[in-house]
């Protein structure tokens, strides 16, 4: 039997497949993991944003995460949307029990705006699970949120990764530049002693619909097979500059990255047409 590992997302749906759960297992099948599931909201959402919100009930999480954990031990685990505190205490009980490589992506709103976070669960994100995290992947609004630092540049950036570090408490933390201004989207990986930096040409796009979920089940996916953190992120960042270059036009707002643009290189990226192709 091949060695395959497994890695579980635990997070929100997306129906039109760009981001959520849909985007985190064709990531981990195109990363040749095997992926789990456990949905904490149904989210009704699209291109264009998110429609309606539907909460699983903490008890029906508890079961889901209950068939997996009695079944099978993942080698990593993601989380991505987790919309309560209760959520929160429920899923923390269940990864202080594992060995397994936790990354947590910490989604707190759609790239339309819409709050996929309750504004009063963000304490308690620090409180029960960060504490948990081999590394937190947070964009610059949700560093900004978590830390209180308003981030403008590199040594702000440097100076939130610290705090929620050395403070909080999370192994690593990845501060991702996506929402920074100019010509490349620079991430940086703090360990704790020092700083990484992951650099890539920014591209001109508006499809951009889940490219935060893409990476971090990337890099979950490469820790599951054993990887250092180092060699995780670099795949993930690779992996997600390609499933940018290759987004979609698909849909009328912003389109979802290509999960499989990295079997794309050398092709040339077609220019962005205005008008529905699919
Ligand atoms: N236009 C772009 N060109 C190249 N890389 C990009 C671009 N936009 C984002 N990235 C990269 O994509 C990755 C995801 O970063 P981003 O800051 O967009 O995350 P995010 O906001 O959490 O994503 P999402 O909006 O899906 O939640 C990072 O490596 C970032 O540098
Ligand atoms: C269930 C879920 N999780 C995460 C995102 C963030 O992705 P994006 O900011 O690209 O919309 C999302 N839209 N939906």
């Amino acid at each position: 039997m091949p060695d395959i590992k497994s890695a579980l997302t635990i997070a929100g749906t997306d129906p039109s497949g760009g981001a959520g759960i849909q985007a985190d297992l064709k990531t981990f099948q195109e990363r040749d993991v095997y992926g789990m599931s456990v949905v904490t909201s149904l989210v009704a959402q699209n291109t264009l944003g998110v429609q309606a919100v539907h909460h699983v009930p903490v008890e029906f999480l508890e079961q889901q995460l209950e068939s997996i954990f009695s079944d099978i031990t993942p080698a990593a685990v993601k989380t991505g949307m987790i919309a309560s505190e209760e959520m929160m205490r429920c899923i923390a009980a269940v990864l202080s029990k594992t060995k397994a490589v936790y990354v947590m992506d910490p989604v707190m709103y759609a790239k339309s705006g819409h709050a996929l976070m309750g504004e009063d669960s963000r304490d308690a994100l620090k409180t029960h699970l960060v504490p948990l995290a081999a590394l937190i992947t947070p964009n610059i609004p949700e560093a900004e949120e978590l830390t209180g630092i308003h981030i403008v540049d590199e040594n702000s950036m440097k100076a939130a990764a610290k705090i929620i570090v050395r403070e909080y408490g999370a192994k690593a933390v990845l501060m991702k530049g996506g929402h920074m201004e100019g010509t490349s989207a620079a991430d940086w990986l703090y360990d704790g002693s020092s700083f990484t930096a992951y650099t890539a040409e920014r591209i001109q796009t508006k499809h951009t619909h889940g490219t935060g979920c893409t990476y971090s089940a990337a890099i979950t996916a490469e820790l599951a097979k054993g990887r250092s953190l180092q060699e995780a992120v670099r795949i993930g960042k690779d992996f997600v500059t390609d499933a940018i270059s290759y987004s979609l036009q698909l849909g009328k707002g912003n389109g979802p990255t290509n999960h499989w643009g990295y079997r794309l290189q050398g092709v040339p990226v077609q220019e962005e047409q205005h008008d529905e192709v699919y």
